[in-house]
């Protein structure tokens, strides 16, 4: 029988999945404990005050937590949750809909909020300050604005950019959670507790590989635990044990570092296309045959973070790292890492 190499439900499976590991409160989130600690302060605070809390931006890279973040704050006030995000707002009269139709208290998640447009941003600063919104009636010189109040709300807008938002419209955040990647003995702890929810009999030795993979993700580690799962299922292995593991992530190519396909094909292009660079970002992406931001946003950070590639003002670079972890020769002269600053 032929199988479409798509498989349709992937992304429902992902979702539903993701949905059933969310922690819900914020005892319950694992790692971050300086976002965790300062934001359990501006809630309790608000708490006390039995006000809406001030509007709280979440920054960091995908898979992080923001989401599930958000979530937990509404959980924890006993709040609605409204959530959109900035690429689904296309016109300021998608927001005044979302906004004018907020109960007294509630959350409003704005995913990806450095993406929305500026006459919504616009709207946005209005009813973050003041909590009305302008809606225009007519076109023209007769056109109107007809304010409606709106009732106290808390935004938690979430982006992978924080530098990408305009001043104006950070500064109206009361708080701003950075979120790091995650160390491995957190993530070993969100594979167990992960584990528990499936009912996957999984040991210590096997959650430690797959922690060590994981980029410092949760939403990869719990990925690569399903993977994990797969493998020892259909081999008939009762309990995962570490060398279960090993061969399932092996098999899914991810490599002892935590390096996916997509992180090897950058580096591998990086080093043998482009001798170590520096190549432009768009360039590499295009020799990957992968959108800029998925390298950008995906690869980049973490590839960065171990130390494999850096971004400079000419473009992007190899470490000698990155060659070692290809088992390639470093060339003799590296290039100058940041020549171009004066
Ligand atoms: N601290 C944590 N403890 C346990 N599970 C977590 C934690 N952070 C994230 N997860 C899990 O990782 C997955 C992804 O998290 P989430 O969707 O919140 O990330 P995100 O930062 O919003 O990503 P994106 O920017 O792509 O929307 C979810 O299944 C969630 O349960």
């Amino acid at each position: 029988m032929e199988h479409s190499e798509v498989d349709p439900n992937a992304f429902v499976e992902e979702r539903d999945y993701e949905a059933a590991l969310r922690p819900k409160t914020l005892s319950e989130f694992d790692g971050q404990p300086r976002v965790r600690e300062q934001l359990g302060l501006v809630l309790e605070a608000a708490m006390h005050r039995g006000t809406a809390p001030d509007h709280v931006l979440l920054s960091g890279p995908p898979g992080l937590g923001k989401t599930t973040l958000a979530m937990i704050i509404a959980a924890e006030l006993g709040s609605g949750l409204r959530i959109s995000s900035g690429p689904a707002i296309q016109h300021a009269g998608d927001l005044a809909a979302i906004l004018s139709g907020l109960d007294e208290g509630d959350v409003l998640f704005l995913d990806e909020i450095h993406r929305l447009s500026r006459p919504a941003e616009e709207m946005l600063y209005l009813a973050m300050e003041d909590f009305r919104v302008d809606v225009i009636v007519g076109k023209g010189p007769g056109a109107t604005a007809i304010p409606i109040n709106l009732p106290p709300f808390t935004l938690v807008g979430a982006t992978t950019r924080a530098g990408m938002l305009p001043g104006p419209l950070r500064d109206r955040f009361g708080f701003t959670g950075q979120l790091d990647f995650y160390d491995p003995a957190d993530l070993a702890g969100i594979v167990e507790a992960s584990a528990a929810k499936l009912g996957i009999s999984i040991d210590e030795q096997a959650r430690g590989e797959i922690a060590r993979r994981s980029r410092g993700t949760p939403r990869i580690a719990n990925r690569l635990l399903r993977r994990v799962r797969d493998f020892a299922q259909v081999k008939g292995h009762a309990t995962a044990h570490r060398d279960v593991a090993r061969s399932a992530l092996e098999l899914y190519e991810v490599d002892e570092r935590g390096l996916d396909r997509l992180d090897r094909g950058v580096l591998d292009a990086l080093c043998r296309l482009f001798d170590g660079g520096p190549v432009g970002l768009s360039t590499l992406a295009l020799s990957v045959g992968e959108e800029i931001e998925t390298v950008s946003e995906v690869a980049e950070p973490f590839l960065i973070r171990e130390g494999l590639l850096v971004r400079t003002p000419r473009g992007r670079l190899a470490t000698r790292a990155a060659y070692r972890h290809l088992g390639i020769r470093p060339p003799a002269a590296m290039p100058a890492l940041f020549d171009d600053d004066e």
